[in-house]
């Protein structure tokens, strides 16, 4: 994914004022801002949600993006969501899904509407949907947020295998907690990305 100099202001409020980011394949790279820095709007533009006012977003091949503000149906249960989402994503099958449900420790739930579900399940859930078509390049917003202290871990090692296995992942957070399972770090600073900490390889 390259993204070159994007803008984007809501009205008056100037925002992002010249993203450049290069997310190579086989990458796992974090970006950390204050609260209201702008890095859900960046990872709107770099999904596509919101067109920047200025600046050019491009990637090839298959796209994931598990926004922060979880999408779910409170009426539907856990596996008719996974039965939605892979008609939209044109899958043979959930086995996928079913695994890295499996990684983050929700099988269990896999009947339960999801109106009855607890904040961090649903967000298990959340980050499921954004990954079950094995995007190359995912975007996740604040992936971790509710996640018990295993899940947690388990997140981790799960974005190090995909990244591992040459999908490109970035991970945007208001905390910058265990920086050394990054390759990349950035900070979203007054609406450009400044190099962050040196990362440990
Ligand atoms: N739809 C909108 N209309 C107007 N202003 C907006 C809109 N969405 C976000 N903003 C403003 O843009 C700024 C950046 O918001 P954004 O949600 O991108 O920040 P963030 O870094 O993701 O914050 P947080 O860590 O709190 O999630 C904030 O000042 C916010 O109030």
């Amino acid at each position: 994914m390259e993204v070159k100099d994007v803008h984007h202001a809501y009205r008056q409020r100037a925002v992002l004022q010249g993203v450049d980011l290069r997310l190579r394949a086989g990458t796992l790279c974090g970006i950390v801002g204050e609260n209201g820095a702008g890095k859900s709007t960046l990872l709107k533009v770099l999904s596509g949600e919101l067109r920047p006012t200025r600046g050019t977003v491009r990637h090839n091949g298959r796209f994931g993006y598990c926004p922060q503000q979880v999408v779910l149906n409170d009426a539907l249960t856990v596996r008719q969501h996974l039965t939605y989402f892979k008609t939209a994503y044109r899958l043979a099958d959930v086995r996928y899904a079913e695994e890295i449900m499996e990684i983050l420790g929700f099988t269990g739930y896999v009947d339960e509407r999801v109106g009855v579900l607890s904040g961090g399940t649903r967000q298990k859930l959340n980050v499921t949907l954004a990954l079950m078509h094995d995007p190359q390049v995912l975007l996740l917003d604040e992936p971790y947020q509710g996640f018990d202290w295993e899940t947690y871990q388990r997140f981790w090692d799960l974005a190090g295998r995909l990244r591992d296995g040459g999908r490109s992942v970035l991970v945007v957070s208001h905390l910058a907690y265990d920086t050394e399972r990054l390759d990349e770090l950035w900070r979203l600073d007054t609406g450009v990305l400044r190099q962050g900490e040196a990362v440990a390889a």
